[in-house]
């Protein structure tokens, strides 16, 4: 429960190959510092005040997901993953549905370093609202838009723009019609805000730490058992 009273739950996209990372097992099962990547998130989103249950997408050919004492734990409920990010949501948000969950925060299995403070300043900031809301940080760097031949075609206008991060936090129901119109209308959906946006709501954008990478090539790995490591000093 939330403190304005709406139940919530933990939604998890772990039904990814992980392609960009290359590896020779799905990247969410890769360690850092002696526990996997699916491990690392799940413990956070456990511990977060009012979340009631991580639902936990899972891709049907998943080899090593029952191999996690967590899969046991009665607080995780396991569907399954879809070909896409957003169908691995949309099925995640039915189970969701079915269990009476007011509110869910997304959050990619392939974010290991988020914060439970962030998180929890997230679910402050938007409560219930139908807008929803997703951590995000600002870019820091001169951002620019490739042309087709590999030379930059112009520099984007930096002024109040954001990585989008996750968790991202929306009512159940809501969010599963956005999400569910925008894929029949072949609208790219690559995270759940753009979607809502797509249905015309207006995502609040609540500042995270840099910390809250998404693991996706071999680079990152490194990154991210510093972050993790940090933590423990
Ligand atoms: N059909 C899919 C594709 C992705 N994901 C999940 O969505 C999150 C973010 O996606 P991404 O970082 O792109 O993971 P992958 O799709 O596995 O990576 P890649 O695009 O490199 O294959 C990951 O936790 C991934 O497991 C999912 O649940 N279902
Ligand atoms: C949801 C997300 O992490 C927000 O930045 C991102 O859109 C996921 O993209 P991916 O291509 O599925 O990794």
């Amino acid at each position: 429960m939330t403190s304005n009273n709406a139940s919530l739950v933990a939604i998890v996209p772990a039904a990814g190959v992980g392609s960009r990372m290359g590896a020779d097992i799905p990247k969410q099962y890769l360690k850092l510092n002696e526990r996997t990547i699916l491990e690392h998130t799940l413990d956070r989103l456990l511990t977060v005040e009012g979340v009631e249950s991580v639902i936990v997408a899972i891709s049907e050919q998943d080899q090593w997901f029952d191999t996690l004492p967590m899969a046991k734990d009665p607080r995780v409920l396991r569907v399954s993953g879809g070909k896409e990010r957003a169908d691995s949501v949309l099925n995640g948000l039915k189970r969701a549905i079915e269990i009476k969950a007011d509110m869910a925060l997304v959050h990619d299995a392939a974010r290991p370093c988020v914060l439970n403070q962030d998180i929890a300043a997230l679910i402050e900031h938007v409560g219930n609202a139908a807008d929803g809301g997703l951590l995000a940080v600002p870019v820091r760097d001169t951002m620019k838009r490739s042309a087709p031949d590999g030379t930059v075609a112009h520099t984007v206008d930096r002024e109040r723009l954001w990585h989008a991060l996750t968790p991202q936090l929306f009512p159940c129901q809501t969010l599963y019609d956005a999400i569910a119109a925008a894929l029949a209308a072949e609208i790219q959906v690559t995270d759940e805000a753009s979607a809502m946006e797509w249905a015309g709501y207006h995502p609040k954008l609540v500042a995270g730490c840099d910390s809250n990478i998404k693991v996706t090539r071999p680079g990152d790995l490194k990154l991210a058992a510093f972050f993790l490591q940090e933590e423990t000093l």
